[in-house]
């Protein structure tokens, strides 16, 4: 199938969740990874190792308890007194919406400004996918349509009018003589202050651009407590641009009181300092959260899980890789743009048996404005502090190439640590619904999640990644059944086989451990 075909079969697949449905999807529980069965004579050391890995998954799955969120760094946090409660975060959530965002229904005409020269024209791709793209996210929400569409061109998109007077004229005809229309959807990155209120003045109706479009996606979307304070956060910006605007109207209507009750504020100046002390109680709230998200971290390494992180553009697959992977049942793929918006921990096993840790992270989407992503910068950190990046494709995108760049460029805004980089994993997600795939580079690995082809490579690549990243090595030790030997060594490293020798009283133990784990075991068993 041609890239352009593609494209019809993609965005009419896109379905509309439900804000309260997605709201409500199920959470996830951690795979509980099975030690494989060894000889008898090693049942006393896989008690060891099942210990191990129980007391992690439970520790792991309070993570995500009833809301998905890091449920048991609250408990620590309980201790030291730092404890953001949810009715605190709940309330910073609905306390202060923009208007027109997470609520209601709209019926939307979309308009795609297409710029042909100078520099805000988009090279690498076309104004006909941008549309597409802009009517999967119109799609994704509930109880918005899209009415009509139209791309038209302008030398001018800097100004108020963004096209020139012509063009702007026939929009505007165009616009107040469709039946129905209760929003228009302008896809741009963001539209000034001015701008959009003009336009709401032309067209008499409510109008968007991609940054209150994807914030309206993620407020319906959000479920735990980090979530919700990014996307308070990412909403400030647009709160301070209709602030503008409504005094603008008051002033017009002579309505606005110059100065309020003696304090020498005017009426601007106090809402600009409440935005502004709203704004330092979200970035608190979120120090905090932070905070407990290093704790999470300093307690992973602790437990030697190496962590992956699966990323990429939204809806290229990452979360049903994860479930691929990971056998987790809890996992809810959705076809729907930014379905993730929270980091969640899936512990998976490699062939050797070693036990790693998926990172589901948010997905990307082009063209979005710095505010938003840095709204979720924390949430992306998590990315540098992983042991191996796995970067997933959807190849059967007709914008997988520009996808692949604009996820590049995101990490490279991040800083991710070049280590990170060139031991990336890149994963070519959905073959199986391109005709004849044809490998375009041979160090990616073709898979499809939803059918479970190519796992197995994967997970090979994986560890061999790992093995190399974290230092560890996978060795055959002969130990002593009679001694703590094979209990220490399921506690402390990851044993994938023992060999018994019942005459002997001794077993040839494979396992995978750090140069520092075995380090211990020599010091600790050298003369047994
Ligand atoms: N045909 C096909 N569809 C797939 C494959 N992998 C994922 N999908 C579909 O693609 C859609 C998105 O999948 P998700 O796993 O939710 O994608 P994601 O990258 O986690 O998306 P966000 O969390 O929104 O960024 C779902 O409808 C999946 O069923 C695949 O290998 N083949
Ligand atoms: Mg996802």
């Amino acid at each position: 199938m041609t890239a352009l075909r593609r494209i019809h079969s993609w965005f009419p697949l896109l379905k509309r969740p439900s804000c309260r449905g997605a709201a409500a999807a199920s959470r996830s529980l951690l795979h509980t990874p099975q030690p494989r069965t060894a000889a008898a004579a090693a049942a006393a050391g896989r008690a060891g190792s099942l210990c191990q890995i129980r007391r992690f998954t439970a520790s792991a799955c309070r993570l995500r308890d009833t809301d998905g969120s890091y449920t048991d760094e609250e408990e620590e946090e309980e201790e030291d007194g730092d404890f953001i409660d949810d009715s605190e975060v709940e309330e910073l959530f609905q306390q202060q919406v923009p208007a027109g965002i997470g609520e209601g229904q709209h019926s939307v005409f979309i308009v795609h400004p297409d710029v042909k020269w100078g520099s805000r024209k988009q090279h690498l791709t076309t104004a006909e996918l941008m549309m597409a793209e802009a009517v999967g996210l119109v799609n994704t929400l509930d109880n918005w349509r899209v009415v009509d569409k139209i791309i038209m061109s302008t030398k001018t998109p800097e100004k108020k009018r963004i096209f020139g007077k012509g063009n702007f004229q026939s929009l505007t005809e165009k616009i107040r003589q469709t039946a129905g229309i209760t929003a228009v959807f302008v896809n741009v990155q963001r539209l000034s202050p001015l701008s959009e209120r003009e336009l709401e003045e032309a067209w008499g109706v409510k109008v968007f651009d991609r940054y209150s479009v994807v914030l309206h996606i993620f407020r319906c979307n959000a479920r735990t407590k980090e979530a919700k304070l990014q996307i308070s956060l990412a909403e400030i910006p647009l709160l301070r641009s209709r602030l503008k605007n409504e005094v603008a109207n008051l002033d017009q209507q002579g309505g606005r009181t110059r100065y309020i009750g003696g304090s020498g504020e005017t009426l601007l100046e106090v809402h600009q300092r409440l935005l502004k002390e709203r704004e330092m109680k979200i970035r608190s709230a979120l120090e905090k959260l932070r905070r407990k998200r290093h704790l999470l971290r300093s307690q992973r390494k602790h437990k030697e899980f190496p962590v992956v992180s699966v990323l990429g553009y939204t809806n290229c697959g990452k979360t049903t890789l994860i479930k691929a992977l990971t056998g987790d049942s809890g996992l809810q793929p959705k076809n729907q743009l930014f379905a993730t918006l929270d980091v969640t921990v899936h512990a998976g096993q490699l062939p050797s048996h070693m036990t790693v840790l998926y990172v589901d992270t948010i997905g990307f989407l082009s063209q979005l404005p710095h505010q938003l992503i840095d709204s979720f910068s924390a949430t992306l950190e998590d990315i540098k502090h992983s042991d191996l990046l796995v970067h997933v494709r959807d190849i059967s995108h007709p914008e997988t190439v520009n996808q692949k760049m604009n996820v590049l460029n995101v990490l490279k805004n991040l800083q991710i640590p070049d280590r990170l980089m060139s031991s990336m994993i890149e994963v070519h997600n959905k073959i199986d619904l391109i005709d004849s795939y044809q490998f375009t580079e041979p160090s990616v690995l073709p898979v499809s999640a939803l059918e479970e082809r190519g796992l197995d490579e994967l997970k090979k690549a994986v560890e061999e990644e790992i093995l190399n990243s974290t230092g560890k090595h996978i060795l055959d030790l002969k130990v002593n059944l009679s001694t703590p030997q094979l209990s220490w060594l399921y506690k402390e490293a990851t044993v994938q086989d023992v060999q018994v020798n019942a005459d002997e009283g001794s077993a040839v133990v494979k396992v995978i451990m750090s140069t520092a784990a075995y380090g211990r075991y020599k010091k600790l068993f050298a003369g047994w």
